[in-house]
């Protein structure tokens, strides 16, 4: 079998704040196609491990590879091309409250890809929202909206770029239990209709069940343990057992 393809490397990667050491000799890699959980305690450094990938934080040490480039050493204008194939999905979904839903995914568009023809977007805008289950919703405004579908919509927005890597910070966070499988289920078809990469940042056990193809646990800042969920829960180590209790 061929080697799979790493579109995104994180190799022995440090980060302390003061003599606070968040991440402490941390490496993982995706793999094109596959969802990578990371699953950790709150203050673990999840957040932290994000925002390195996306070059809001700086490595004291280490180096992390998103498609081949170097995060680490890319000046702005790099980045922000970058930034067009690894599509973020912020915990707090960051919606544009002012615009409607087509406005919201028109949003990204326009900025990284300046000429697109009007039917063209319209097309663009209705396909990405269709694949999140949202066909009726562009001329919505946010606040009309509930968490799941705004959820959803953060998510169309990202898709609509056709990003080769998707972030997803804690996707199911404030959502009750029933909405929370409804996008853990999402996660998993946009990864199948898309063939996206995604590294998603969880302590819900069941979106980390229901995503995730292989499961990496962040203990004392380093990669303690990885496998697949079945793998994880069957092994006897107390500190990787507890997350399964
Ligand atoms: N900009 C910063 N300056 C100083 N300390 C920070 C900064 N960002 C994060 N930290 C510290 O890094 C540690 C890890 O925080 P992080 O937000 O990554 O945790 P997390 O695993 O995402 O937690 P949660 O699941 O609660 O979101 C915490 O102790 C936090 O206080």
């Amino acid at each position: 079998m061929a080697t799979p393809e790493t579109v995104l490397a994180v190799e022995h990667v440090v980060k302390s704040f003061g003599d606070n050491h968040v991440l402490q000799d941390f490496s993982l890699a995706l793999h094109r196609g596959e969802n990578v959980v990371v699953l950790g305690k709150s203050g673990s450094g999840k957040s932290v491990l994000i925002k390195c990938v996306i070059g809001l934080l700086v490595p004291d040490a280490g180096r992390i590879t998103v498609l081949g480039q170097d995060v680490t050493r890319l000046d702005h204008a790099a980045m922000d091309q970058l930034r067009a194939r690894v599509g973020f999905l912020f915990q707090s979904n960051a919606l544009y409250d002012s615009m409607t839903v087509r406005d919201n995914l028109l949003f990204p568009l326009r900025r990284h890809w300046l000429a697109h023809r009007r039917a063209e977007e319209a097309a663009l805008v209705r396909q990405a929202l269709e694949d999140v289950g949202l066909g009726h919703t562009a001329d919505m405004m946010p606040a009309e909206l509930s968490g799941g579908m705004r959820k959803r919509v953060a998510l169309a927005r990202t898709l609509i770029l056709r990003p080769d890597i998707l972030l997803y910070d804690e996707p199911t966070t404030g959502l009750d239990p029933v909405t929370s499988r409804e996008i853990s289920h999402l996660i998993r078809e946009v990864q199948q209709k898309y063939g996206t990469a995604a590294l998603i940042i969880s302590h819900d056990m069941s979106c980390v069940r229901l995503t995730a193809d292989r499961v990496a646990l962040l203990v004392d800042g380093r990669c303690y343990a990885e496998g697949t969920y079945a793998q994880l829960q069957a092994l006897p180590d107390p500190r990787i057992h507890e997350f399964f209790a």
